[in-house]
């Protein structure tokens, strides 16, 4: 079978069941790979086989639903193996562009202790290069300095106060200089090894290891993992417990993860024949912060792909706010920067519509030795901007574990 996948001539596409390769992200040969990867399953990519920017607007979701339809209309499929699948990156603001699709020339997939690489086109034109380190790093101030940000969380918060809006998630950027071009593949290594809870990306240069899932499609079935509301880890188990059971506690981290599973709950439910949301949250402890976390379940109604149900769903309550249109605004006024890919749907999906996306936290844009670093944090009437720096900074490190080691 062959696809012509917008080239003159059609290209030879295959899937074979490989031997276990080990660590998928060892496997990739160059050093701008597509990685979406969790407890060492899922899927790695590499080269281009197809790739598109998607316009801006509010009609982009179902513009690069269109390109995907065409682009994967002549891919056969294999029984028992994975689908032709593509990774895609939205910006955060419909208005910004950035948003991009991609088929990988060579994908590697592996789930349930087995292995299948699907190559389209030749992918033996690939060479390995070996991995290579970016050196000394460096930082320095993104769009906001430090005061200046807390400037703008106080200016939210007593608007929330006021009564504008209810909740606004805020962030800010960072930008580190390396000493040499900057290999996504040895970043990717690091967080999948640090933070194996967490859905380890790398999307045309966005690159981060995510905890919150927007939308798993599996057939009908989905599951999505809501979080809001945001603590340290303790310093020794005692210390630990006791900030994991204040955040469980603690009214103002609750208003703010109710917001957000209302907001998942009220696009869900239109398109769900079944849905369930749990009436409490639980902890979800990852190695530097513990988060409130809720596990949402559902069966869809009727055949949206998983894109469809992401258009839905973005942007959150966990990553815009309440009212999502006012949260909007309010960020494009005062935020003062462009989050591009960070906060945006980010994952894959494959040509029955199938697939996995995540919210692009805990992320950075990497480009030769720069890497722009962001982090946020939802803010309410009662927030200390003090405190959502901190909290800020502490998620910065996650990239920056990844950048230095
Ligand atoms: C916005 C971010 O994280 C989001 C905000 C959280 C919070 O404010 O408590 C928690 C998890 C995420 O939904 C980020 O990591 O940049």
């Amino acid at each position: 079978m062959s696809v012509a996948l917008g080239t003159t001539h059609p290209l030879p596409v295959r899937t074979t069941t490989v031997r276990d390769p080990g660590d998928l992200l060892k496997a990739l040969p160059t050093p701008a790979p597509y990685a979406w990867v969790r407890h060492g399953q899922g899927l790695v990519g590499w080269g281009e086989a197809a790739r598109v920017n998607v316009p801006t607007g509010p009609g982009r979701f179902a513009w690069a639903r269109q390109w995907l339809t065409d682009a994967f209309a002549d891919l056969p499929t294999e029984p028992g193996a994975p689908r032709p699948a593509a990774f895609g990156s939205f910006t955060f603001d419909p208005a910004t562009p950035g948003s991009v699709l991609v088929i990988p020339q060579a994908t590697l997939t592996r789930r349930d202790g087995q292995t299948w690489l699907t190559t389209i086109g030749d992918p033996a034109l690939n060479h390995a290069t070996p991995v290579t380190t970016p050196g000394r790093i460096s930082y320095g101030d993104g769009s906001l300095t430090a005061p200046a940000w807390q400037h703008i969380v106080a200016q939210a918060s007593a608007r929330i106060r006021h009564g504008d809006l209810d909740k606004v998630v805020l962030a800010r950027d960072l930008v580190a200089t390396a000493e040499h071009p900057i290999d996504a593949r040895l970043l990717l290594s690091r967080l999948a090894s640090r933070y194996p809870d967490c859905y380890t990306f790398s999307v045309a240069g966005l690159i981060g290891a995510t905890p919150e899932l927007l939308i798993r499609r599996t057939g009908t079935e989905i599951e999505s993992l809501v979080l809001a509301g945001t603590t340290a880890r303790g310093t020794d188990p005692d210390d630990d417990h006791r900030r994991g059971q204040a955040l469980l506690a603690s009214a103002k981290d609750r208003h703010e993860h109710e917001y957000a599973i209302a907001s998942v709950r009220q696009t869900l439910a239109p398109l769900c024949a079944v849905l369930h949301t749990p009436d409490e949250p639980e902890l979800l402890v990852l190695p530097n912060l513990q988060h409130l976390a809720s596990h949402v379940t559902g069966r869809l109604a009727d055949g949206a792909s998983v894109l469809d149900v992401v258009a839905a769903m973005h942007p959150t309550a966990a990553v815009g706010g309440t009212p999502t249109d006012k949260a909007v605004q309010l960020i494009r006024d005062i935020e003062g920067m462009d989050r591009a890919g960070y906060a945006g749907p980010v994952g894959w999906i494959d040509s029955a519509g199938d697939g996995e996306w995540g919210i692009a936290l805990r992320s950075g844009h990497i480009s030769g030795r720069r890497a722009r670093l962001f982090a946020g944090c939802g803010i309410m009437g009662d927030s200390d901007p003090a405190a959502e720096l901190a909290e800020a900074q502490t998620k910065f490190r996650v990239m920056q574990y990844a950048l230095e080691g």
